[in-house]
């Protein structure tokens, strides 16, 4: 009966330290039961609310055990040791219990009394188990079995979702996994999920959706930050809506370049009058602010040639303006004397004019650096005009990955700021019956490497920390629930950790690691704390008001699928074959773009270019290009004004390439040093192609002269 879940027969008996919440028993040693596993001691105790004694089963879980020798030591020298003749059993098998509690009339109690030493311990039957731990529908999140007992199922409470969620472990442990078990509980129970995903490692369970079931095809929704990044939709937050100091910052302007800094204040408040004056609201976009720097350097150098002065330059860049704004002379005519009016009327336009002019006086650079970051920012694509809207992130009964991968620390604070913002404020809204953008269902918020958003103030300042720290102490009123992700605990501010009641522990090492677990729940005791080093990977320590008890548990097999586990050599060599598929995607692409612009579809990618940029690079030279089009990051931007495609070309390995072409010279050049096309350059000029930011070889020139002759 070794192991048997069985009950009834004892396994030993209680003789040693005994206290309410722990005792020491000899184990029968024809019935060892293995660690982990559940015994119960029948003891009198006085259930809150009753006046008699009664007896009940006071279940523990043994988390320890030890053979005692008997008769001998390992002090005793090998030949004595080797002469003795030790029977089997002449030992003495000790464990130590961790006491649960008892079940009275549904509810669990901890007992007051410490068992008496000579009572019988038993092992404890699946029924009592099954009891113990039971969870009423609906509120049942079915997340795996008991560690010692896989035929009893492991049930976690729906409401405790309610006090926010931790799920803790060592890198590799399976917190992913114990993620992606949640939300398929969650969404069987018609949950809004949101998961902010810093490795795009969740997108992957869109694809496997259906697996949970008709309806739930279309549960899973990726929206990507990254422009190329995998996703359905582009997230989107409003320029607009964002100040000069957030925007710089967001771009990775160096706080103390301040010139840099003020060209972008200048041209985000120019921005918005011109799109105040034209009635457009493109204007309100970082396109829009980048025009207004490009104006504003031209202007500075007229004015430069005009005795440096701050009137002159006014004049020519809102004649600049105007013109940028409205190619007909009447209306730019008409742009340009509203904007005087509004510069007339506004102190704000004058300041933005005079800190463009301020910054750009001496000389152009601060503008192009401006460009140059700005630039960046709008080709991540998440940045624009007008914000995505709330039905596109928060969608009852499904769970929608924001994409994060790919972007730099700032630009994942910010939209993880902006995207818990906005669950927080939509719901608060809702809530307190307030106008404006309201969601009418509780919310879940998974957020997978929390330390890197929400770490102590002493180590580093986010954005998202102070609403992570909300939500942690309000969202229960207003119906926002955290599920926080994290290998280090001891990196996460502390008033959001102790805020997160629910617990999920799997494997932690790390000791420092493993007191910042204990500081933040009372729940976690030495001794579980102790046993944390020796889980398995899935298994789980389950605390808070997560479980009806403390428990600890294998997590069951997950439905729904995600990436960025351990490496699958099968999957990753197919991923070559996915590059090769993409490159020819990309050169057919390239192909049909070249055709808009010669007017008549090339049969070869190399001739095309040579056409339009009087570029001939070697064939081998061309397919290293088409492959970093498919597996790096390729930028770029045109200068109608010189004709010349700039560009960067990044690499997974964290190398950076900056080349030019000049279409008018028909030369590149790469800070790579080669002077023949190089991949970096030809990369540079198709990404130009693809993105339609090259003009037509006969449109080049012509209208440019006509445009600007007006007022050189
Ligand atoms: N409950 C489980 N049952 C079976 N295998 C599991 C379980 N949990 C995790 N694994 C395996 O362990 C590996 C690591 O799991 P997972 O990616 O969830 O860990 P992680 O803690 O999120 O890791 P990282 O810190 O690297 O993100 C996975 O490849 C998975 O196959």
């Amino acid at each position: 009966m070794r192991g048997s879940a069985k009950g009834g027969e004892p396994v030993g008996m209680v003789t040693g330290d005994s206290r309410p919440d722990y005792f020491v028993f000899t184990v029968d040693p024809e019935r060892i039961p293995p660690l982990y596993d559940y015994v119960y001691v029948e003891a009198w105790e006085t259930p809150p609310g009753e006046d008699t004694r009664v007896m009940v089963k006071i279940l523990a879980q043994i988390r320890a055990m030890r053979r005692l020798a008997v008769g001998v030591s390992p002090e005793h020298p090998w030949p004595v040791i080797r002469n003795l003749s030790l029977p089997r059993g002449s030992d003495t098998v000790v464990a130590a219990a961790r006491v649960l509690g008892y079940k009275w009339k549904g509810r669990i109690y901890l007992p007051r009394h410490a068992p008496p030493v000579g009572s019988w311990v038993y092992l404890a039957s699946d029924e009592l188990l099954r009891d113990f731990y039971s969870v009423e529908e609906p509120r049942r999140l079915h997340v795996g079995s008991l560690i010692s007992r896989p035929s009893v199922p492991a049930y976690l409470d729906l409401e405790g979702v309610k006090r926010h969620v931790a799920i803790i472990a060592a890198t590799g442990a399976g917190k992913t996994w114990a993620s992606v078990v949640l939300i398929e509980e969650l969404l069987k129970k018609g949950a809004t999920i949101v998961v902010l995903d810093p490795h795009g490692e969740y997108t992957a369970m869109k694809r496997t959706a259906f697996r949970l079931g008709p309806g739930f095809e279309d549960s899973v929704r990726v929206l990507k930050a990254r422009r190329d990044q995998e996703g359905d939709i582009q997230y989107r937050v409003s320029v607009a809506s964002m100040s000069a100091e957030e925007l710089a910052s967001i771009a990775g302007v160096p706080a103390k370049a301040t010139r840099i800094r003020s060209v972008i204040y200048g041209a985000k408040r120019l921005a918005r009058w011109v799109a105040e004056a034209t009635g457009e609201k493109k204007w309100l976009g970082l396109r829009g602010m980048i025009k207004v720097v490009q104006a504003a350097i031209d202007a500075a150098e007229v004015a430069k040639l005009q005795g440096s002065r701050l009137d002159r330059f006014a004049a020519e860049l809102l004649r600049r303006l105007s013109v940028t704004a409205s190619r007909d002379l009447q209306k730019a005519a008409a742009t340009g004397r509203r904007l005087e009016e509004i510069l007339s009327a506004d102190e704000g336009l004058g300041r933005g004019i005079r800190r463009l002019w301020l910054a750009l006086s001496k000389d152009s650079s601060p503008g192009y650096d401006a460009i140059r970051y700005l630039e960046e920012l709008r080709r991540i694509g998440v940045y624009g005009v007008a914000r995505l809207p709330l039905d596109q992130l928060l969608w009852p009964g499904t769970v929608t990955v924001v994409n994060l991968a790919g972007l730099r620390a700032e630009v994942q604070d910010h939209l993880a700021f902006n995207i818990l913002s906005r669950v927080f404020n939509a719901r608060l809204r809702h809530v307190r019956g307030v106008g404006g953008e309201s969601y009418p269902y509780p919310v879940v918020v998974v957020v997978e490497e929390a330390h890197r958003f929400m770490p102590p103030k002493t180590q580093r300042q986010t954005r998202s920390r102070d609403i992570a720290a909300t939500i942690a102490s309000e969202g229960r009123k207003f119906g926002v629930f955290l599920v926080a992700i994290t290998q280090r605990p001891s990196r996460i501010d502390p008033d959001v950790l102790s805020q997160l009641q629910g617990q999920v522990i799997l494997r932690i090492v790390n000791p420092r690691d493993q007191e910042a677990v204990r500081d933040a729940s009372e729940q976690v005791s030495q001794d579980l704390l102790d046993n944390l080093p020796g889980l398995n990977t899935g298994e789980a320590v389950v605390v808070g008001p997560l479980a009806p008890s403390p428990i600890m548990l294998r997590l069951r097999d997950r439905v729904l699928d995600y990436s960025g586990g351990d490496l699958s050599l099968a999957e990753a060599w197919a991923g070559g074959r996915e590059d090769a598929r993409l490159v020819e995607e990309i050169r057919k692409e390239a192909l049909e773009k070249a055709g808009e612009l010669l007017g008549e579809k090339p049969s070869d990618l190399g001739d095309a270019l040579a056409a339009i940029a009087g570029l001939d690079p070697a064939p081998e030279i061309l397919e290293r290009a088409l492959r970093l089009l498919a597996r790096e990051r390729v930028w770029a931007s045109y200068s109608e004004e010189t004709g010349t495609v700039y560009g960067e070309v990044e690499t997974s390995g964290g190398r950076t390439y900056e080349a030019k072409v000049s279409l008018a010279d028909r030369r590149s050049s790469c800070s790579c040093g080669s002077r023949q096309p190089c991949s970096h350059a030809v990369a540079v000029l198709l990404r130009a192609l693809l993105d339609g930011l090259l003009a037509a070889p006969r449109q080049r020139g012509g209208q440019e002269d006509a445009w600007w002759s007006d007022f050189l």
